[in-house]
């Protein structure tokens, strides 16, 4: 049964449901939960998860984006956005809206002091993601997109509890030292039982800005080897783009930029690779458009 709040039996007489069917009726109305994750830190899983937020709401999808990185939140900066989440009467947390059909939400939006250090244990970081999950207004989403911090600690152990239908993207650089990181994801996602939908594979290589010429800054084919020995799908590969870092230094995503480019192109192809691996057939919900 689709939730509506209303006739939902869980939601009638509100205040009497426990947390976690409150956050059972959030989730109803949100078709698939995509949780991008890596052993490692630094290998862009950040930006992969906003760069695939926009991919797919650019192609008319509804989505959310929520920064569960609660030590070192960056969603805002890179898609400038300013100021603190509007909290209701009634409670409910308003993402921010950065597209008529692109919502986020991140702890950085929430606290006054962005420089301040978050001392938080296991227990706390656990109620944080159950309130986002609970009390932020997402309404019907295609897609939640999840970035959580590097490494297999709390915040990714919390979702595969609270989302356990949620579906994980592992993130990885070509080199060695990221691959086998990248095989302790994988070996975490198999214990907790959290199904992945594959590997992708950051900072592949970049193509010179005067000739085209494909340079292999750190090796190739990492990824899709990797994904082969783990027997997990591969997703795609995103290049290096200069323009990736200056455009999350100011807060203007390099998808919004005119004209084409290896990294856009890849975004949209990774976007596409999501939603073929999820088999969604049909038309993304026209919402007007974007930027
Ligand atoms: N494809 C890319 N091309 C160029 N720069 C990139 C690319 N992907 C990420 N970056 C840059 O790499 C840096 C780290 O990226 P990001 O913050 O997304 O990594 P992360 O894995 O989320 O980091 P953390 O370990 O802090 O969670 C940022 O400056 C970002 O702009």
């Amino acid at each position: 049964m689709k939730c509506d709040e209303k006739s939902c039996a869980s939601c009638v007489g509100a205040g009497k449901k426990s947390k976690e069917e409150a956050i059972r009726c959030k989730l109803m109305r949100i078709r698939h939960k995509l949780l991008v994750m890596s052993g490692k830190g630094g290998v862009g899983k950040s930006s992969v998860a906003t760069y695939l937020a926009l991919g797919l709401a650019r192609k008319g999808f509804r989505v959310g984006l929520m920064d569960i990185d609660l030590h070192g939140p960056s969603i805002p900066r890179m898609l400038g956005l300013q100021g603190l989440l509007n909290i209701t009467s009634e409670q409910e947390i308003l993402p921010h809206q950065y597209m008529p059909n692109l919502k986020v939400v991140s702890i950085e939006s929430m606290i006054e002091d962005t420089d301040a250090a978050m001392i938080w244990r296991g227990p706390l970081k656990h109620n944080v993601i159950q309130q986002f999950l609970r009390d932020c207004k997402w309404d019907d989403l295609d897609f939640l997109v999840i970035d959580s911090p590097p490494g297999t600690g709390d915040e990714p152990l919390t979702i595969s509890r609270l989302i356990p239908e949620a579906k994980a993207i592992i993130v990885t650089t070509p080199q060695e030292v990221a691959l086998s990181d990248v095989r302790k994801s994988i070996n975490f996602c198999r214990k907790v039982n959290l199904d992945m939908l594959g590997l992708v594979e950051n900072m592949s290589g970049l193509f010179c800005p005067h000739c085209n010429e494909f340079i292999p800054i750190f090796r190739t084919g990492g990824g899709k080897r990797t994904s082969k020995l783990m027997n997990i799908p591969f997703l795609g590969e995103l290049p290096f783009d200069p323009r990736v870092v200056e455009g999350g230094d100011k807060g203007r995503p390099v998808l919004e930029e005119d004209g084409d480019s290896p990294f856009k192109k890849a975004v949209l192809a990774f976007a596409d690779a999501v939603t073929a691996r999820l088999n969604v057939k049909d038309e993304p919900t026209r919402v007007e458009s974007v930027h």
